[in-house]
């Protein structure tokens, strides 16, 4: 843990040369904004990142599990009620999934309030003969396809704020204000999820959670305890403008905090040892995600791990797998044996989502259902060889009936694509997709605890 209270300036952390990062074309205008940025409050209080640092030590220790989710990019129009709520109710039904059928606590962040900046792999786009900067994320530029929209433009960081601290606030209130009681467990399913199969096992499952707290209040056990539920946002911490200006020393323990969220994450591109992101963020309290790609080794692994948390502080560090379904059983097992025999306890997390990737025959960016639950078969078929706890999973969601990713219970095909696909950047699943996803999720992990609990036995999958 880092006990001083530096916090890197904008100007030091350029002279590392930051990968991934706009090219504003007025520096007059960058200073104001951060200027501006660094007035305005916290979006998020430290010590609610304390405490999800404890939570997250839970995950390293193998007592929780963590889900993480929400848009790939979020933007400011998808800021509205109907896309909040949508979110947050499909993240709470498979949590809910999870925690019934799976019986582990499970740690619940979104991947939102602040996921506006994109690293790509082409600085240009060119449609058509012309070319123009690439989409980086609302808070860089916009997607239209015009010279002015693609203009790098830094009041947008602004806006990020703002729609950041809209989205934290109907969060907040949606989630301790009833949206969230375990009494409405059947109205966190949509009407168009329903009739599919993962809806129909979902509301068999709401079902019993009702008649178990029904089954409770006539025992004289007041179900209000489950009025409200622990959520916290996150993102990627990408721009250096943004989560510098929001780098503030915590007036409690006098430390500094990066207050634009509660966990953010370094992202594959951007994790250089030397480099600007890792310098910052190891001078900030919050708990850490790094991505950890396909090439990553061992001794990366390790090094990244020393910068960040020389205190092996717990909960501090979170590896983020994104290997790829057909590299992931190669891969991973040499990273997570060399970082465990290290005497290292960090949390484990899949993104099935990032190494799954694949232009469709029509052009559209996609990613396979099957190459999903494929990834994540792998992530725990390698930690149960190794012994180790498959500690959570990272997902490209939307609560909408969106066609992005193909496959999943509705057989969504190349050509179904065309229909919804809404995403400005990668495809995400839709609500049936992250249902079937939490099912198969909570049948590894059942499996999982039985194991443990009977391991010379045989056991019969329990099928709920
Ligand atoms: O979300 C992750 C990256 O920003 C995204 O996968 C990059 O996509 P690109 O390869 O289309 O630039
Ligand atoms: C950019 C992302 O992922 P990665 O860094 O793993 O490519 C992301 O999660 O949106
Ligand atoms: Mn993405």
């Amino acid at each position: 843990m880092s006990e001083s209270s530096y916090i890197p300036s904008l100007a030091d952390l350029h002279a590392l040369k930051p990968l991934q990062q706009p090219t504003y074309p007025d520096t007059a205008a960058v200073e104001q904004v951060v200027a501006k940025l660094r007035r305005l409050p916290p979006l998020v209080f430290a010590g609610e990142c304390d405490e999800l640092r404890a939570k997250m030590a839970s995950v390293a220790a193998g007592e929780a599990f963590l889900l993480q989710g929400g848009d790939c990019a979020e933007t400011f129009d998808g800021v509205t009620a109907d896309n909040i709520s949508g979110k947050l109710r499909v993240l709470l039904s498979m949590a809910v999934v999870l925690t019934y059928a799976a019986q582990v606590p499970i740690v619940k962040v979104g991947r939102l309030a602040g996921q506006y900046t994109k690293p790509r792999s082409s600085d240009t786009e060119t449609r058509d003969g012309v070319t123009l900067p690439a989409y980086r994320g609302d808070a860089v530029n916009g997607f239209a396809f015009t010279p002015q929209a693609r203009a790098h433009d830094p009041q947008r960081l602004l806006d990020v704020y703002n729609a950041s601290a809209a989205t934290l606030n109907l969060s907040r209130a949606f989630l301790t204000g009833g949206f969230a009681h375990l009494r409405s467990v059947h109205s966190w399913n949509a009407d168009f999820v329903k009739n599919s199969a993962a809806g129909q096992r979902y509301e068999h499952l709401a079902s019993e959670i009702e008649r178990a707290l029904a089954f409770m209040v006539a025992c004289g056990i007041d179900d209000d305890v489950f009025r409200t539920v622990d959520f916290y946002a996150s993102h990627e911490a990408l721009s250096l403008e943004y989560e510098q200006a929001l780098t503030r020393i915590d007036s409690r323990t006098r430390l500094p905090y990066d207050v634009s969220g509660h966990f953010l994450w370094i992202g594959e591109r951007t994790r250089q040892l030397d480099g600007a992101h890792v310098e910052l963020l190891r001078h900030v309290r919050n708990p850490l995600g790094v991505k950890l790609g396909p090439t990553t080794t061992a001794d990366t692994a390790l090094q990244l791990a020393d910068r960040l948390d020389p205190d092996h502080e717990p909960g501090r560090i979170t590896f983020i797998t994104r290997m790829g379904a057909g590299r992931v059983r190669d891969v991973l097992p040499d990273v997570v044996k060399k970082v465990t025999d290290s005497g290292r306890k960090v949390a484990w997390v899949c993104d099935p989502m990032h190494g799954n990737t694949f232009e469709a025959a029509n052009g559209y960016k996609t990613r396979a259902f099957t190459d999903v639950i494929d990834e994540v078969n792998g992530f725990f078929d390698v930690h149960d060889e190794l012994g180790t706890w498959p500690g959570g999973v990272h997902v490209e969601l939307t609560g909408g009936d969106v066609t992005e990713c193909v496959g999943g219970g509705d057989d969504l095909v190349e050509a179904d694509l065309v229909n919804r696909y809404e995403t400005l950047c990668d495809p995400r699943l839709n609500r049936n997709q992250s249902l079937e996803l939490a099912f198969m999720v909570a049948e590894r992990l059942t499996d999982g605890r039985i194991r443990r609990a009977n391991p010379v036995q045989d056991y019969q999958p329990i099928d709920f």
